[in-house]
């Protein structure tokens, strides 16, 4: 792939991000990565956090665009409609990356190079393969909750993979359309692990690179017990329910 030529457009979901956005576009923007576009898909966020997303496509550090969204409906949602954006406007890789500063963004450059070089279909940041970590102050519940959601998606759907549950990712265009990212059910975080299912179905592969996952510093995180129980919930459906 010509990495020059090559479009790369990072999908960011925001719901309240108002500090972060403008931060995170500004980091990513020193990477002077060649076709490198921001998506940002706001729920009409109630701290405007559209609004700077709107001042940012008018006038920021890079190309910006913005998918207003009239509520908030989930981060799979949100997924799922700025990725169905982006291959429509040509994306050839789409990354999908938090807007909390909690992805290093330093990473993007790692995962456009292992697309680059390997065959695999989708390259993750990981937390779990020799080299990532999350930080210390991470709350000590959300480690648990992390290290029991590894185990319990893998020991259903056997992923073999490390982070199955990773929100940081560089997707080919190519393999979006192969796995059919558009018809994607999951409404919260567990869209991050329809999308390995479905890749692992399809016979791609899957790499992983090291990351440290930080603690965000502004804002607060969306998981709920909604999010949680529709994650207990969708590894089920997709090992016995209807195949997609
Ligand atoms: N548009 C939109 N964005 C949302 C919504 N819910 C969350 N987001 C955005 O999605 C990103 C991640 O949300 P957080 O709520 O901060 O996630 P987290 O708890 O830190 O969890 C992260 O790590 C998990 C792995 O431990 C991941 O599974 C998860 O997807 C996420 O990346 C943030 O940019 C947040 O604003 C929503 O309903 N709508």
């Amino acid at each position: 792939m010509d990495s020059v030529a090559q479009k790369t457009t990072i999908v960011v979901p925001t719901f309240n991000e108002r500090e972060n956005l403008t931060k995170i576009v500004g980091l990513l923007a020193t990477l002077e990565i060649p076709g490198l576009h921001v998506l940002v898909v706001d729920d009409n966020s109630p701290d405007g956090t559209g609004d700077v997303a709107d001042a940012l496509a008018a006038d920021g550090p890079l190309p910006v665009s913005v998918l207003h969204r009239t509520e908030k409906n989930g981060l799979g949602r949100a997924y799922v409609a700025g990725m169905t954006r982006a291959l429509d406007e040509g994306a050839d890789v789409v990354i999908q990356m938090d807007a909390d500063l909690s992805h290093p963004y330093q990473v993007v450059p790692d995962m456009l190079a292992a697309l680059a070089t390997t065959d695999a279909a989708v390259v993750l940041g990981s937390r779990y393969v020799d080299g990532g970590a999350v930080a210390e102050d991470w709350p000590w519940h959300r480690k648990a909750l992390s290290a029991w959601a590894n185990f319990y998606v893998n020991a259903i759907l056997r992923l073999g993979v490390k982070d199955a549950t990773a929100g940081f990712k560089a997707w080919r265009a190519s393999t979006l359309r192969t796995i059919d990212v558009t018809s994607v059910q999951s409404n919260g975080y567990s869209f991050q692990v329809e999308m390995n299912y479905r890749t692992v179905q399809h016979g791609l592969t899957i790499a992983e690179v090291p990351i440290r996952f930080e603690e965000r510093t502004d804002g607060v995180s969306k998981m709920s017990l909604g999010v949680q129980l529709e994650s207990a919930l969708v590894p089920w459906k997709l090992r016995f329910g209807r195949k997609r």
